[in-house]
């Protein structure tokens, strides 16, 4: 067998000055986005190693966790077992137990009797919300991963929410949304809460004003509005007209370097 070696010649060799002139750069943006390469590191590459070496899915594993470790039916001990989960086993992107206090403190305050949720993954905020629901109220959350959406429901029933207070629907958002009044009977969503894939808020918010079923006073929070963001949905909600905003400042789930936020809109009506 042969091997063929082309070299370049030398006046095409790049000078060892030039790629020394490069390595303050290289070494500014490894620390700039340290953080970031963290996050690559534990939310993908963990999760493909772990995912091959054991043969099942990381929310199974997540499930198995909180089996062996959390109460059930108490779900104050299922969220604090999912956030040690989160953040000393593997990442997971849970809202979390920062930005999950401004998401409690909505809902106390508010008490909505008709609630979605667009992106349930595990569960967790699921939860989150259901435990601080009033009696009466509900809710409804939607996932379009059946893997996810099976686990969803095994968290939730382990917390003891029954199907009379939190109903999951296996849908994607944009099939469910236009059904929300016939097939489920919802004359208005009080509250809403967004944390699906963020290239979907804006067409999914639009399709919720469609849909009439957001009346005056009805709260929409929309996670992750800085990371991984949602310039476009921001830029509509401040242009509208339509709603009154706040951002919450925080940093990503699970993660103190990595700025995020969270965009609170009051629905207020007419332009
Ligand atoms: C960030 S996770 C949700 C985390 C969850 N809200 C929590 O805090 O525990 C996003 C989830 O949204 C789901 N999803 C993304 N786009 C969707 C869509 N258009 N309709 C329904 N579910 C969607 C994904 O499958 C994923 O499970």
């Amino acid at each position: 067998m042969y091997c063929i070696f082309i070299f370049p010649n030398r006046s095409e060799m790049v000078s060892p000055a030039i790629v020394l002139a490069f390595v303050p750069l290289l070494v500014t943006l490894i620390i700039r986005y340290r953080y970031h390469f963290l996050l690559l590191y534990r939310a993908v590459l963990v999760r493909m190693v772990l995912d091959c070496t054991t043969g099942i899915s990381r929310e199974e594993r997540a499930f198995q966790y909180l089996l062996t470790h959390s109460l059930p039916g108490d779900p104050d001990s299922i969220l604090d077992t999912f956030d040690h989960w989160s953040s000393h086993v593997e990442y997971m992107s849970n809202i979390g137990p920062k930005k999950g206090k401004v998401l409690d403190r909505l809902i106390t305050d508010n008490a909505p009797l008709t609630v979605l949720e667009l992106g349930t993954h595990c569960g967790y905020s699921a939860v989150r919300i259901a435990r601080g629901l009033p009696l009466g109220a509900r809710f409804y959350s939607v996932e379009m991963d059946e893997c996810n959406a099976t686990i969803a429901e095994k968290v939730i029933r382990l917390a003891g929410f029954d199907d009379d207070t939190v109903e999951p629907i296996v849908s994607p958002s944009e099939e469910v949304i236009p059904q929300l009044r016939e097939r489920f009977g919802i004359e208005r969503l009080d509250f809403v809460f967004m944390d699906h894939w963020k290239r979907c808020y804006l067409r999914d918010l639009q399709l919720l004003e469609g849909s009439g079923l957001l009346g005056k006073g009805s709260i929409i929070l929309a996670d992750n509005i800085i990371f991984p963001g949602a310039p476009h949905f921001l830029r509509y909600v401040k242009s509208s007209g339509l709603y009154q905003h706040r951002i919450h400042q925080a940093t990503l789930e699970y993660f103190r370097g990595i700025r995020d936020g969270m965009a609170e809109l009051t629905f207020i009506g007419t332009k």
